[in-house]
């Protein structure tokens, strides 16, 4: 199409894109509404030592990852990574600002 900056295939990745401020706000009503099929309910009912020892693990991966198996592999890990962490978030009750202050 004349004039557009982006093709439609890509305007469309963009718009399924989550971002770690919704996910966060995903994650945090599923700890409220508690759905039977969500893996991250089953995660928080674990508790904080299973979410830690997730996140080590998808740490050893993201670094595997970046080490042998290329961007494409290590930025799923990371994805991985930012998801275990964000459960723990939720599970200590700490919000996105706690975070952002210190960065
Ligand atoms: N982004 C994620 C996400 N990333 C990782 N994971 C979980 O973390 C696991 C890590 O995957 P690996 O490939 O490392 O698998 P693994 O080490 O063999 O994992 P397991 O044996 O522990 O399953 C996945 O199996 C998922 O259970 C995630 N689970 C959920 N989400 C998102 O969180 C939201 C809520 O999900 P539910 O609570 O399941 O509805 C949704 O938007 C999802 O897209």
């Amino acid at each position: 199409m004349a004039g557009c900056a982006v093709d439609p295939p890509v305007q469309l990745a963009l718009a399924d894109v989550k971002t770690f401020d919704q996910l966060h706000a995903e994650l945090t009503a599923k700890a409220q509404d508690r759905p039977a099929d969500s893996g991250t309910v089953r995660e928080l009912d674990a508790g904080v030592h299973f979410i830690g020892k997730k996140i080590v693990e998808e740490a050893a991966e993201v670094w595997m990852a970046a080490e042998y198996e290329g961007v494409e592999r290590t930025a799923e890990e990371i994805s991985q990574l930012l998801y275990h962490l964000q459960v723990l978030m939720v599970a200590q009750d700490i919000s996105l600002e706690d975070v952002y202050a210190h960065l």
